[in-house]
């Protein structure tokens, strides 16, 4: 087995794959361990880990999931050979979407990137919204349209304007990062400490039609120009994983309502890479997120909606204070006015047909080191 890898003993995400050796086989739960694929319903001997997504291991709450990581630390520490049976090499499996989604819900964490749209969408006023430093302001996604990286992405039509309609000319990315429930609360309960509902995290990229956006979120909020493609990395990173990238959040003024007093650490070292046909475009740092995740969550849920096994909470685009730390190309390129330029010659204000964007992200490891969180990674396809 491979030793030193960023995929080791301390990280050891989760996915859902199914092995071509075994075709027609309902996809299992696994986790990834170097170039290879743990096979758990095998290895552990245990039902709930061949049931085709996550939700049935969440469903277990906190204390299984420590416990199931730990077994499986040790299993792979200590006997390897036994181990090596019910390891799939990578190349031999396909990843799927590893949660089957329950509700989905999109923050806008980001100073920076708030006030830059701000800015954009809104010039003549004050950048920010006078709820914004309140609140986490969020809105609700569309759980059924989040799909596996790998996904092809098809460029989306719609109105761009009175009268106008067709495929959309401003097509864009946001690099977040997306946080996993996997205890759920009954309606009108509130959620207890955030480790003991929130599994673990995964990159998302929140794909975007600017031109549809600007015309239709008037008052409600973001509707089709950012509901016909959500994307997620296939591994899921359990919170353990993070232990060594948990710090003090950003300082917040005014200081928050009770409800959304921070009691422990949950900001994230974090530090994503989004990459456009391969070239390094914008290295964002998660650490600098105003809100932070254990304050999404209790927002969320303070109004009494439960929480489900599978819902998807995204931070909203991870963009810094300095140019190459923006997380979305209308940022990166002034709304199209100063493009990126790429290494062919070609420039860029907002994605084209056939371009890939990848999104990778490392953090300190929880043991040292580093982690790499599973890549996100999406093709633009022509319009229909
Ligand atoms: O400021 C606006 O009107 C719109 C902002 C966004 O498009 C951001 C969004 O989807 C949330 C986020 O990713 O931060
Ligand atoms: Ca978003
Ligand atoms: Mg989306």
């Amino acid at each position: 087995m491979t030793a030193a890898t960023p995929w080791g003993l301390d990280h050891l995400p989760y996915g859902v794959f199914s092995r071509a050796d075994r075709p027609g086989e309902t996809p299992r739960v696994g986790v990834r361990y170097g170039d290879h694929v743990l096979d758990l319903a095998d290895a552990l001997h245990d039902e709930v880990f061949a049931t085709g997504s996550l939700n049935a291991f969440l469903s277990r709450g906190a204390a299984a999931w420590r416990d199931t990581r730990a077994l499986i630390r040790s299993k792979l520490a200590t006997d390897p050979v036994a181990a090596g049976l019910h390891l799939v090499p990578l190349d031999r499996v396909e990843l799927h979407l590893p949660i089957e989604v329950a509700d989905y819900v999109d923050f806008y964490c980001s100073l920076e990137h708030a006030s830059n749209l701000g800015r954009m969408f809104r010039p003549d006023e004050e950048p920010l919204k006078p709820n914004w430093r309140h609140l986490p302001v969020g809105y609700h996604g569309r759980a059924g349209t989040v799909v596996a990286s790998g996904t092809p992405v098809v460029r989306p039509s719609g109105q761009r304007g009175a009268g106008v309609f067709g495929p959309s000319a401003k097509l864009d990315i946001e690099a977040e990062l997306g946080f996993v429930v996997g205890a759920p609360t009954a309606l009108g309960e509130r959620p207890g400490r955030f480790a003991d509902h929130v599994f673990g995290v995964t990159l998302v990229n929140d794909w975007s039609a600017r031109d549809i956006q600007a015309w239709e979120y008037v008052p409600l909020g973001p509707f089709l120009g950012k509901s016909f493609a959500t994307s997620i990395s296939p591994w899921i990173t359990p919170l353990e994983a993070l232990a060594g990238a948990r710090v003090p959040g950003r300082e917040q003024d005014p200081e928050p309502l009770d409800y959304l007093r921070r009691a422990e650490e949950w900001g994230l070292d974090l530090t994503l890479e989004v990459r456009l046909n391969g070239e390094v475009v914008s290295r964002p740092p998660y650490r600098g997120m105003y809100w932070t995740p254990d304050q999404m969550l209790a927002h969320m849920a303070v109004n009494g909606a439960s929480l489900r096994v599978g819902d998807l909470f995204a931070s909203g685009t991870v963009s810094g204070p300095e140019a190459g730390q923006r997380g979305s190309l209308i940022e990166l390129t002034w709304n199209g006015t100063e493009p990126v330029k790429l290494s062919d010659g070609s420039v860029r204000a907002f994605l084209e047909d056939c371009d890939t964007v990848s999104i990778t992200a490392t953090a300190p490891g929880p043991e040292g080191g580093l982690i790499t969180l599973g890549e996100v990674s999406g093709t633009i396809l022509p319009a229909r």
